[in-house]
Parts: structure tokens; C-alpha cells; sequence
């Protein structure tokens, strides 16, 4: 890679001091008024090449800067006067009361107020991954540690530069150049052409010095250039030098310095729209694996729902309670237990501002559901809180998929209250209290008559939710803390007290993305903690699944069963799969794994702490910007800052975009290479004489690299992205279509110009011209067409393989910006600044002719692209060819 650059270098490096050479040797054979100008005009285009590159370059890195600051720019809860607010974690302030979840990272320096099996992983800080326990006695807690498990408050006092990890980042600078797969595999396009490049420069290179030095190369009189022992040496030199530059100036040419520059652009571009679109891309690559993805497994909660539960049904007292908020159908024994448990087992919170006004609820939208329904029950959150101390807390998690707490009473009694998948602690109930307030068994009927409620909620898409709670003896529970921390809350022999439906309405225009991922030919699959029922309910409604036949094993299937498997068997049922309910996140990681095992290119959206190693696993990790915890962002690629399957959508779309661009663009470019490499060696060595000098072919490789980069690069994606099948994970950069595509134009500028480089003479009527006026029109002319066929071909470029160059054309302004540009730049070098190209003014009909030679390039454009192409790779053709002829000898 260094050396690459170093070579790139090198050869700006020999240009400029052929530019001086040229330049000192000018003014001595030609006086220093006439002769500046050859040596100049190579200087001054290098110096152009050297200036546009680095400002892009420069530009590019502070884009990237100011997405690197968002990225760090996270949004979370602090506690205010009571009151839980959002802000940034640049604005915490010292004396923040701070709640901590599961899966967030610590913001500040701070201590703990109040905790539950709080452990920290402080691996971040330490470089060694223990988890620590923070309690009383080890209340202190550093920024930037992860929260392995429980929950709990801290007090700020610590921020910015003042923390532990404020001071270690000051220390190390982030590392930020990291390459993207298309880079790595650009890189290698780029060697092979530099090295095609190299090796064509030093044939014209040999050629020319052998043709002058043998005396070949004739003046325009007819003499020879050079005759041994006559010719003055400085002219010898000079001679030579000429030569050299040419030579030189191939390479330049050939090295696709643009390339680079190309795959930073739209990388750039792609990043900052994204971010309109509500996607934070993290980690740079992701762009591009997610144009090539097959297959999507989102989440549901959230990602395919809104998000904005409320409960709609509910079940207690062993009937169904209608409306669901209707508080005379409940027993008060039974509604005080109720109570107890919503307000003591959550990590919610409700505020009443003083002086009235509705209460405000904070937490994940489970917990606000199941609060807000117990507030209009009528509960008064802070009164109940303080009815009873909290002695333990199992935190919910996806696992388990339940959450507990044990209780202690003022007459020392003990509660520990369950709340969890309504199935699962349903599971774990002998009783429950009925109508009357009673503690009564739960028989055969009862059990069935709860799992067929629980059955018609999730079927009409409810989320469902159990709460249970049992008594317990205060003498078993553990006295010392640290056994207490230990403690697993017994879970069995529960007495249920109620079952929730709680409704989450899919997400507008969900069913639209998947219609759309469809077209494209990615499969959308769900993977849910939720109930199987609930989940296909959902999958139907979003379109996932497409009819009710559909919905059967295994397309339907339970997170359990599929653990279960062989990892054979997983592989092979994992294609079917459309619906995965019950799903623990060890069973994602799993399903991820045998997707990936099929060939797919595996896109996994997440948002809970242990989906962090599916996050990882999969190709393209998205994490959720919203209810996603900090330890799943850090797993993931890019975040979806609004948790919508829709933007996850359109991150497809702009990773195909990206990497239709580079193809674009390098299409273009190789077609200005090819033709003037073989231009130049052709000419060269039929007539020792190339048509394109050195500045003039540095301002071809402007157009070509640095500005056809610029305007091709930044093309925004279409719907015709979205209308084929993803490039998976093995097609080749440049694919047949480019190579036809390529070879038409390339074919047809070559003979046009190469006709009129060997008759253009007579066919330009330039017979009575003087000899070296004739030339210099003739090769103005080539170079005039050449650089017009480049611009028309830009055109070409934008779709490879639509018949309509021109649609959507007005949406890329720099496109439109940098071809005006060039073709006004061109204007300017023939007909003002001829001097320093070599150029001459043309005539009108001159003017014609170059037009029209360039415009045919379009109706040729057209034709090529009836032409059909097979879909093999070109290079695996050859690679079967050759395999063919070498086996055929055993074949006999
Ligand atoms: N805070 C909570 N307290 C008690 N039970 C909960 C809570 N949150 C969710 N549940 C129950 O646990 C089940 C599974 O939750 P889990 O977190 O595994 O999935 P999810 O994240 O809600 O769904 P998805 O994976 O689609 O995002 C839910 O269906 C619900 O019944
Ligand atoms: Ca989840």
C-alpha cells in the first residue's frame, strides 16, 4: 500500500522534473519568451492534478469527522428534580441522578445511589474482562464500563476530560483508517491497471528512443530528427526528454488514482444521506455488504411495530375483565396485590408533576403499558413504592423472558412478585385468586381456559403479559449480602393474578418494505421473543408471511424446536424459516449462523444487550438508535436511529447504490484508459510520433480520474436497485455487462481516432496546409474528439444497463455541474490557452466533426446494450476453457 502511494508519487515526482528539464531546455533552444511554454503547462497540470486530489481528499475527512462525532453524540435518560429527562451525553452535568439498565454504558463518573445486583464490566477501563459487583460498599462507577446485569441509580461527579475514560481517550487518537472488502478488491483493479500501464510506457518509451536515436523519426521536411554526430546534443536531450515525458505521462494515465477517491465520494455521500434516512453507519463497510445482502431477520418489537404498547385486553380474578381499565371487576385483595407487583418488579417509573396534570411515565414500552394500565386502575405509584422495601431483583431478561422481585413487608411477610411471557409464568401457577378474592387451586379447566385466552390475544396480534406473585418465609432468605446477591427468587407454585393483551400496531408502511426487499430478491424473516401466535400474527399483517397456508412448520417455528436441531438439520430447514417466535437471543446467534452456512449475505437487526454476538455474527449488524442498549450498538455496523424496518430498507438501497456507483465509475474510466493506451502505442509505433502529448493527456486523466469521479460517484440510488436480485457475495466487480459496455466505446473511439490520426490529412482537406500546420489541426482535432467522446460517454456511464441515459439527471447537480465544467475547460484550451497544450483554434466544421464523432457514442451505447450477455463472469469462462482443454487427455 505504502509503496503504491510512494509510486504514485514518483511518478508526479518525474513529471515535475521533466517539467523543469523541458522548461530550461525550452528557453535555451527557443529564447525564453517562445520556449516556457511546454515546460510550464506540464508543471501547471501537475500541479492541478496534486491540488484537486488533496482538496477532495481533505474535504472527505472532515466529513468523516463530523459523522465520528455523532457517533459518540449518545442520547440518554438523567434524573431532574424527580423527573426523568433525555439529553445528550455531552450534557450531563455533575449532580445528574442517573438510572442504569442492563446494557447501558456508564456516561460518567459517578457513584451508586441505589442498586440491585449491579455488576459492571469494566473490561473497557481494566483491559481484563471481570465483572465487578458495585454495591455500598463498592459504590464507585467509571465511565465508559458496560452494564452486565441489574439495574440501579448513580449520582454524577464526575464528566468530559474529569473522568477515567475522558483522560484515556485523550490519550489515544481513534484509528479510523480502516479499508472496506471493495476497497481491498479495488485495490487490486488498480494494481492490475497501474502494471498494464507500466508495461505499454515502457514499450512506447523504447520504441520512441529506438526510432529517434536511430534516426526514424522525421521532421515534417522529411528530415530525420536525429543524425548521429551531427545533432547538437542539448537537442538530443531534449529529444529524449520529450520522449520520456510521454512515457511518463502514460503511467500517470494509467494509475486509477481516481479509484480511491471514487469509493471515499460516495462511501462519503452515501454516510451523510443515510444519515437523512435515519442510519448511522458505524463501521464503513457496512454500506456496501448491505447492498449485497439476501436476506433480512428483523426483530419485531419496535422494528416492525411501533412501539407504542398499550394493553387492550386483560384477564384477572379468573374472568375477563371488561374494559380492561374497569376497576369495580376487581376484588381490592386482588388489586392490591396487582399493585404491588407492577409497581415494585419494573423499571419504569411514574411522575405526577405537582399540581396536577397527567401523570408521566417513563421506561421500555412494556413496562409503560402494563404502568399506565395499573395507573388508571387507579394505582399512586410513589405510595405503593413505599408500602414495601425491595430485598432482591431478578431483572427481566430476553433469556428467562421473565422478571421478579422479593418484597418485604411491614409485618415482615415476604412477596415475591413474577411478571413475564404469560405462557412461561403460567407455566409456573398452581393458583389463582378468583372473583371473590380467594386463593383457589388452579384446576384442569382453569389452565385451559387461561391458555386459550392467552391463544385468541396472540392471534389478534397481543403481546402477552402474566404476573404472579407467592408468598415466601423471611427465615429463608438469605441474611448476608453476599449470599443475597447470590440468591436465585424461588419460581414455582405462583398465584396468578392477571393476564394482559397488550396491543403494538405495526408499523405504517412496513408492509411496503417488504414488499420492496421482496422485488429485490431479499428475504424478509422475523425473529421475536414474542409467542409464536403473536408473531405470525404480525408477519402476516406486515406481509412477511403471505397468506394464513403459509404459516405452518417450519416456516413458523419456535425458538425451542429449532434449538433443538442438529447443526445439519439447521442448516438445512433454516431457507424455509420466515417466522422464529419464542426466540431466545442464543437462538438468533444459531439461525444467523445457518443462514450464513447456506451462502447467505446475513443483514440482523437487534437491540438488547445479548443480541450482541448475533450482531456480530451476521454480515450486517443493525442495532436500534432508539431502544437499542449501548453494548448492542457497539456490536452493531450501522444503527437505525429511528428503529424502523423501513430505513433498514433503505440502508439496502444505498449499499447497492454504492456499490453501483464504483462500478459506474469504473467503467468509465477503464474505457478512457484502453482507448488511449492503444492510441498511443499504436501511433507510436507506426509513425514514432503519439497524437496525445503529456498535457493533454494530463487533463484527460483530470476528466477521467478526479472529475469523473466527483460526478459518478455521487449519483443517487434509483428504484432499479431495488428491481434485481442482490449481488450475493462472489460476483465480480466489473461484470460482463461493464466489459461490453466498455469494449464498444473503447473499440469505437480507438478506429475513429486511429483513421484520423493515419488519414485524417485528406479527410480533413488539410492537403494545402503547410505539413506541420496540418498536424497540429489533425492532432488537435484527435485530441478534441478523444476528450468530447469522454464527456459523452460520462453519460454512458450513469446506467450501464438501461436503454434511458438520461433519467434522473436533473436530481445530480454535481453531475450535471462537472460535465458543464470539462466541456467548458475544453472550450477554453482550444480556443484561448492553445499555446500550452499544443493545441490550435479550430473552425466551426472542426468544432462539428468532433461533435458528431462524440455523440454517435450514444446511439452505439444503445445498440450494445441489446446485445445479450451470458451471466457467467467473463474470468470464469476462461477458467472453464481452460479446464476443459487440460483435463481432456484423462477424459480420452
Ligand atoms: N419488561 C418486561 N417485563 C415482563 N415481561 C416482559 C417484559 N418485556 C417483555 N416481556 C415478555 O417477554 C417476551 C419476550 O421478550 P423479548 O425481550 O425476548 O422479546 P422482544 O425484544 O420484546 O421482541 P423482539 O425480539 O421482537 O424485539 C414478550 O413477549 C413479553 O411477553
Ligand atoms: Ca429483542
Amino acid at each position: 500500500m505504502f509503496l503504491w502511494e510512494a509510486w504514485q508519487d514518483l511518478t508526479l515526482i518525474i513529471l515535475m522534473i521533466a517539467a523543469v528539464a523541458s522548461l530550461v531546455l525550452g528557453i535555451k533552444t527557443e529564447g525564453i519568451k517562445e520556449g516556457w511554454y511546454d515546460g510550464a503547462s506540464i508543471a501547471f497540470a501537475v500541479i492541478l492534478v496534486i491540488v484537486v486530489t488533496a482538496i477532495s481528499d481533505y474535504k472527505q475527512s472532515l466529513q468523516f469527522q463530523n459523522l465520528n462525532e455523532e457517533k459518540r453524540n449518545i442520547h440518554l435518560e438523567v434524573i431532574r428534580g424527580g423527573r426523568r429527562i433525555e439529553v445528550s451525553i455531552y450534557d450531563i452535568v455533575v449532580g445528574d441522578v442517573i438510572p442504569l439498565n442492563i446494557g447501558d454504558q456508564v456516561p460518567a463518573d459517578g457513584i451508586l445511589i441505589t442498586g440491585h445486583s449491579l455488576a459492571i464490566d469494566e473490561s473497557s477501563m481494566t483491559g481484563e474482562s471481570k465483572i465487578v459487583h458495585k454495591n455500598s460498599r463498592e459504590p464507585f462507577l467509571m465511565s465508559g464500563c458496560k452494564v452486565a446485569d441489574g439495574s440501579g441509580t448513580m449520582l454524577v461527579t464526575g464528566v468530559g476530560i474529569n473522568t477515567e475514560w475522558g483522560l484515556l481517550m485523550a490519550s489515544i487518537s481513534e484509528d479510523t483508517g480502516e479499508e472496506t472488502p471493495l476497497q481491498v478488491r479495488l485495490n487490486g483493479v488498480a494494481t492490475f491497471i497501474g502494471i498494464v500501464g507500466l508495461t505499454v510506457a515502457l514499450l512506447v518509451l523504447i520504441v520512441l528512443l529506438v526510432r529517434y536515436f536511430t534516426g526514424h523519426t522525421k521532421n515534417f521536411d522529411g528530415s530525420p530528427q536525429f543524425k548521429a554526430g551531427k545533432t547538437k546534443a542539448s537537442t538530443a536531450v531534449d529529444g529524449a526528454i520529450k520522449i520520456l515525458t510521454v512515457a511518463v505521462t502514460i503511467v500517470v494515465v494509467a494509475v486509477p488514482e481516481g479509484l480511491p477517491l471514487a469509493v471515499t465520494l460516495t462511501l462519503a455521500y452515501s454516510m451523510r444521506k443515510m444519515m437523512r434516512d435515519k442510519a448511522l453507519v458505524r463501521r464503513l463497510s457496512a454500506c456496501e455488504t448491505m447492498g449485497s445482502a439476501t436476506t433480512i431477520c428483523s426483530d419485531k418489537t419496535g422494528t416492525l411495530t411501533l412501539n407504542q404498547m398499550t394493553i387492550v385486553e386483560a384477564y384477572s380474578g379468573g374472568q375477563k375483565i371488561d374494559p380492561p381499565d374497569s376497576k369495580s371487576q376487581l376484588p381490592p385483595i386482588l388489586s392490591s396485590l396487582l399493585m404491588e407487583g407492577i409497581a415494585q418488579n419494573t423499571t419504569g417509573s411514574v411522575f405526577v408533576p405537582e399540581g396536577g396534570g397527567d401523570p408521566e411515565i417513563s421506561g421500555s414500552p412494556t413496562e409503560k403499558a402494563i404502568l399506565g394500565w395499573a395507573v388508571k386502575l387507579g394505582m399512586n405509584f410513589d405510595a405503593v413504592r413505599s408500602e414495601s422495601s425491595i430485598i432482591h431483583v431478578f431483572p427481566f431478561n430476553s433469556e428467562k423472558k421473565k422478571g421478579g422481585v422479593a418484597l418485604q413487608l411491614p409485618d415482615s411477610q415476604v412477596h415475591i412478585h413474577w411478571k413475564g411471557a404469560a405462557e412461561i409464568v403460567l407455566a409456573s401457577c398452581t393458583e389463582y385468586i378468583n372473583a371473590s378474592g380467594k386463593i383457589v387451586p388452579l384446576d384442569q379447566d382453569k389452565v385451559l381456559f387461561f391458555k386459550k385466552s392467552i391463544e385468541d390475544m396472540a392471534a389478534s396480534s397481543l403481546r402477552c403479559v402474566a404476573i404472579a406473585y407467592r408468598t415466601y418465609d423471611m427465615d429463608k432468605v438469605p441474611a448476608d449480602e453476599q449470599q443475597k446477591t447470590q440468591w436465585e427468587l424461588p419460581q414455582d407454585d405462583l398465584v396468578l393474578l392477571a393476564i394482559v393483551g397488550i396491543k403494538d400496531p405495526c408499523r405504517p408502511g412496513v408492509r411496503d418494505a417488504v414488499q420492496l426487499c421482496k422485488n429485490a430478491g431479499v428475504k424478509v424473516r422475523m425473529v421475536t421473543g414474542d409467542n409464536p401466535q403473536t408473531a405470525k400474527a404480525i408477519a402476516l399483517e406486515c406481509g412477511i408471511l403471505s397468506s394464513a397456508e403459509d404459516a405452518v412448520e417450519p416456516n413458523v417455528i419456535e425458538g425451542r424446536v429449532f434449538r433443538n436441531y442438529s447443526d445439519a438439520e439447521r442448516v438445512e430447514i433454516a431457507e424455509k424459516i420466515s417466522v422464529m417466535g419464542r426466540s431466545s437471543p442464543n437462538d438468533k446467534l444459531l439461525f444467523v449462523q445457518a443462514l450464513k452456512k447456506r451462502g447467505h449475505v446475513v443483514a440482523v437487526t437487534g437491540d438488547g444487550t445479548n443480541d450482541a454476538p448475533a450482531l456480530h455474527e451476521a454480515d450486517i449488524g443493525l442495532s436500534m438508535g432508539i431502544q437499542g442498549t449501548e453494548v448492542a450498538k457497539e456490536s452493531s455496523d450501522i444503527i437505525i436511529l429511528d428503529d424502523n424496518f423501513a430505513s433498514v430498507v433503505k440502508v439496502v438501497r444505498w449499499g447497492r447504490s454504492v456499490y453501483a456507483n464504483i462500478q459506474k465509475f469504473i467503467q468509465f474510466q477503464l474505457t478512457v484508459n484502453v482507448a488511449a493506451l492503444i492510441i498511443n502505442v499504436v501511433a507510436a509505433i507506426s509513425s514514432g510520433d503519439v497524437p496525445l502529448n503529456a498535457v493533454q493527456l494530463l487533463w484527460v486523466n483530470l476528466i477521467m480520474d478526479t472529475l469523473g469521479a466527483l460526478a459518478l460517484a455521487t449519483e443517487p440510488p434509483t428504484d432499479h436497485l431495488m428491481h434485481r436480485p442482490p449481488v450475493g457475495r462472489r460476483e465480480p466487480l466489473i461484470t460482463n455487462i461493464m466489459w461490453r459496455n466498455l469494449l464498444i466505446q473503447a473499440a469505437y473511439q480507438v478506429s475513429v481516432l486511429l483513421v484520423l490520426n493515419f488519414r485524417g490529412k485528406s479527410l480533413l482537406g488539410l492537403e494545402h496546409e503547410t505539413p506541420q500546420r496540418a498536424n497540429k489541426v489533425k492532432n488537435t482535432l484527435i485530441f478534441n474528439a478523444f476528450v468530447l467522446c469522454q464527456i459523452f460517454n460520462e453519460f454512458n456511464a450513469r446506467k450501464p444497463d438501461e436503454l434511458n441515459i438520461f433519467k434522473g439527471i436533473t436530481k445530480n447537480h454535481l453531475f450535471v455541474v462537472i460535465v458543464g465544467i470539462t466541456l467548458v475547460l475544453q472550450v477554453i484550451i482550444i480556443e484561448f490557452v492553445g499555446k500550452f497544450t499544443s493545441t490550435v483554434k479550430l473552425n466551426w466544421k472542426q468544432w462539428l466533426i468532433s461533435a458528431v464523432i462524440a455523440i454517435i457514442s450514444w446511439p452505439l451505447a444503445a445498440i450494445g446494450k441489446l446485445i445479450p450477455v451470458p451471466r457467467t463472469p467473463l474470468h470464469k469462462f476462461f477458467t472453464k476453457m481452460f479446464h476443459r482443454s487440460g483435463n481432456s487427455p484423462s477424459d480420452r
